[in-house]
């Protein structure tokens, strides 16, 4: 068992896949085992979280997921910690492995309790082993008419584990939440954020939905133990994080000059006169952004007519739209660019090698055809292009609702790969990178402090700076996503973290 580090790459397997690895194990092992590790390893970290907890509560649901927890109670019953189960579950109904473990429980004398202790405080510990990998699809949102209903005493019992004041480890999975989307079921959500602290076990495999979506609010920190099943792991669905450097210009060779590392243009920021909404900004954001990631030469296209203004940093080179040569570029078109970046967009995707597509430039091409076959038609050019949309500019672009998006968020950027055959990063909690023919990435690095205007033109600025510098386009974007969010993560606690800041601090 170990923590889940997001310094290093991890393999994450979809439900299916758990479901095709729990089956070759199960085929090699004698009866029960898989629980009764999944039992043991609940205990032992249990045991670890909360060394002094005067009680440890275990909320079991019907099915295996809640026989894991009636396993765990009997380990820390036999440990001697002092331990009370709900269980949901009739033992004429349960499943095989769970009837088993509520057999063994009751037999050592385990104490079952209609609900939890009245006096759990903050140094005790509550399990929730309600629902696992076996939540019913049917009632995920997007998936047809619900066959349950979270029925009353299940809610009584999430509600408890929401309010409790002592540390949660969910089993598997958080209850209700769908470990293949990070999307809660109907009628799981919770109404706020828990304040006692979360940890989630993740057991056999890391599934996708820990990290996206809801799944980085519900899970806490999430611990993997494999139950001893690791070399049997299918194929991996999707990758965790990557080992591409953080820092992109890693002990440069000396005989390397400004033309070694690229030159980045940026085309946007539609001026004030336009539309009477100056953008300038976002354009300026990316620029930097693109020096500070390493780029050797920026330039700034800004979509301002007549603007004669000098760049706020003398690093930065202006280029009127005609000047620019797109042949030699890494082109980042889009930021801020309004209404006008339409005009640019057909030179862009028709000459530019290499494009990082955000914001306008992606809002044009999902309302016009022909530049939506424009740039599908670059990767049989041999023209590289990473699109960068947060999930509404996804819908547009995949012409369905932002619900639906987020409804599965991994299907989302791999269908949008897919049909305009390039790379994909879908932003927001737990950021997408789909590439065709490459394994997805799921980024779980960065936090609510992005939420501010402007960090996606600095992470827009930060790819384009990667792709010139020769990155392949998944590697550039897969990279600056948890550049970008690493950043974020590391920021002080004290300073305010700006869009301008973050460009700066960018390496
Ligand atoms: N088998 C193994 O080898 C291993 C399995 N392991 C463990 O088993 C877990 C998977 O167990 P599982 O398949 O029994 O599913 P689980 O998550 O307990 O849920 C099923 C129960 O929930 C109910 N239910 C479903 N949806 C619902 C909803 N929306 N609203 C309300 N109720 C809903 C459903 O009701 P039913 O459909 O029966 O009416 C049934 O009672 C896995 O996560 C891991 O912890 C580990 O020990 C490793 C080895
Ligand atoms: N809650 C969050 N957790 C992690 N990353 C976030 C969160 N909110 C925003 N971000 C990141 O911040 C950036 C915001 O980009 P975007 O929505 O395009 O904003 P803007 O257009 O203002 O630049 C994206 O990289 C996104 O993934
Ligand atoms: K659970």
């Amino acid at each position: 068992m170990h923590a889940i580090s997001l310094e290093r790459k991890h393999a994450l397997h979809s439900v299916a896949a758990t479901r095709t690895l729990e089956a070759a194990a199960a085929a090699g092992l004698p009866a029960h085992t898989l629980m009764r590790r999944a039992g043991a390893a609940t205990a032992r970290l249990a045991l670890a979280l909360a060394p002094h907890a005067r009680h440890v509560w275990i909320a079991c649901g019907r099915g295996n997921n809640g026989g894991d927890g009636l396993e765990a109670a009997l380990c820390l019953h036999l440990a001697g910690r002092a331990v009370s189960v709900t269980w949901l579950g009739e033992p004429d109904a349960a499943p095989a492995d769970a009837r088993a473990a509520w057999q063994r429980a009751s037999e050592a004398g385990v104490v079952f309790a209609p609900g939890p202790p009245t006096d759990l405080g903050p140094g005790d510990l509550c399990i929730d082993a309600l629902l696992g990998i076996g939540l019913s699809a049917s009632a995920l949102p997007g998936g047809g008419p619900p066959r349950h209903a979270p029925s009353g005493a299940l809610q009584e019992l999430l509600q408890a584990l929401r309010t409790s004041q002592a540390m949660v480890l969910a089993v598997d999975v958080p209850s209700g939440l769908d470990a293949d989307t990070g999307q809660y079921a109907d009628g799981f959500a919770p109404d706020s954020i828990p304040m006692a602290p979360r940890h989630t076990l993740s057991l056999l495999t890391l599934k996708p939905g820990l990290f996206t979506a809801q799944g980085r609010d519900a899970c806490g920190s999430v611990w993997l133990d494999d139950l001893g099943c690791g070399a049997l792991a299918p194929r991996a669905t999707a990758q965790l994080g990557t080992e591409h450097p953080v820092n992109a210009r890693p002990q440069a060779p000396h005989a390397s000059h400004k033309g070694s590392f690229g030159d980045v243009a940026v085309v946007g920021g539609e001026g004030l006169a336009a539309r009477g909404m100056g953008m300038t900004g976002a354009a300026w954001l990316a620029a930097r952004a693109a020096l500070h990631g390493g780029a050797g030469r920026v330039m700034v296209a800004l979509l301002d007519e007549g603007a004669t203004t000098a760049p706020p940093w003398p690093e930065l080179m202006l280029r009127r739209v005609d000047a620019l040569d797109w042949p030699q570029l890494t082109a980042v078109c889009g930021c801020g660019g309004g209404e006008a970046v339409r005009a640019v967009l057909p030179a862009a995707l028709a000459r530019a090698p290499r494009l990082v597509l955000d914001a306008d430039g992606l809002n044009a091409v999902a309302g016009d055809g022909a530049l939506a076959r424009a740039l599908r038609a670059r990767a049989d050019a041999g023209l590289a292009s990473i699109l960068t949309p947060h999930p509404l500019e996804a819908a547009r672009l995949l012409q369905c609702t932002t619900a639906q998006v987020q409804a599965n968020r991994l299907a989302a950027a791999q269908a949008l790969a897919g049909r305009y055959a390039c790379t994909v990063v879908l932003k927001g909690s737990g950021s997408v990178t789909a590439s065709p023919g490459e394994l997805p990435v799921i980024n779980a690095r960065g936090n609510a402090r992005l939420a501010t205007a402007g960090t996606g033109d600095v992470l827009a600025g930060l790819i384009g700076a990667r792709l010139a510098q020769g990155l392949t386009p998944h590697q550039a974007a897969s990279s600056a996503v948890q550049a970008h969010g690493a950043a974020a993560d590391h920021w002080p606690a004290h300073q305010a973290l700006t869009a301008s800041a973050l460009a700066a601090a960018l390496q």
